[in-house]
């Protein structure tokens, strides 16, 4: 099966402070290659620091690589950290949503700032659009009137995926993006999740320190440690057969 997303050696360094006039180069990510088909979600897993926040990050747009290539369906569209700023098939989703939300705007008004700016659609198309992806993340369609304090955490998070569903991306990065919800809520939106996953073919990029969430619902597994790929496939295979250092811990926390 031809890829949806495709990462290929993508390395990333951060300028950082080393002494009082001095700065030093941190390889946060190094050489990170890995690729998910349509409809499959593929985990990133690693201790604290490992690089995995910076890799959604590089995925979702929000920083440039200093090298390598993001590909899309055989498109390239980050290249040695020149970015297709048209591209927004791409789009994150935070672990917290009430911060990544503008409290003085309504969601109706926070999706059709999206549309407007991403899209050519009318009005009608564009309120249209509102009220389908509304329905589709399992919010009333009046909830577009409400302001983002009005929403409980739940229904927050179903905010943040209307909003990155609005522009039918084809890759979802979550970010953390279930860790602080309860267990029931966490549930519902799982089923959420795999639901439009059957629906749409959507591909979802999974960052979370849950490791009984990625055996649920993820195909395949990257560990990452100290910015480095140290094991990558089937997810089933590496629970039951882990042979990094790195997953052994991690699995037996
Ligand atoms: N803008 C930045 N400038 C300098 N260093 C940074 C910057 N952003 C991240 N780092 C460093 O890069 C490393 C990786 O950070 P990152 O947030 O990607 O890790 P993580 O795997 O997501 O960790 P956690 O699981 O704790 O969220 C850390 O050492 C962090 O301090």
């Amino acid at each position: 099966m031809q890829p949806v997303l495709k990462v290929q050696a993508l390395c990333k360094t951060f300028n950082v402070r080393a002494g009082l006039f001095s700065r030093k180069k941190f390889e946060v990510l190094k050489n990170i290659s890995f690729c998910v088909g349509k409809g499959e979600t593929i985990a990133v897993i690693g201790e604290t620091g490992a690089g995995k926040s910076t890799l959604a990050k590089l995925l979702s747009g929000a920083d440039n690589a200093d090298s390598g290539q993001i590909l899309l369906e055989s498109n390239i569209i980050e290249d040695d950290g020149v970015r297709d700023n048209q591209c927004r098939h791409i789009r994150m989703i935070f672990q917290d949503s009430a911060a990544s939300l503008n409290p003085g705007l309504t969601i109706g008004d926070m999706l059709d700032d999206c549309l407007q700016y991403n899209t050519d659609f009318d009005e009608q198309a564009r309120q249209e659009k509102i009220d389908a992806t509304l329905s589709k993340v399992g919010l009333l369609i009046d909830h577009q009137h409400y302001y983002p304090h009005m929403f409980s955490v739940g229904q927050l998070q179903r905010v943040a995926l209307a909003r990155a569903l609005i522009l039918d991306p084809k890759v979802v990065v979550l970010d953390e993006a279930l860790s602080a919800l309860d267990p029931s809520v966490r549930a519902q939106t799982v089923n959420l999740l795999l639901k439009l996953q059957k629906e749409t073919g959507l591909t979802y990029v999974l960052i979370t320190h849950h490791l009984s969430l990625v055996r649920h619902i993820s195909d395949q597994l990257v560990v990452l440690e100290k910015g480095q790929v140290v094991e990558y496939g089937a997810t089933e295979a590496i629970f039951k057969d882990p042979q990094s250092k790195v997953t052994q811990r991690l699995i037996c926390c």
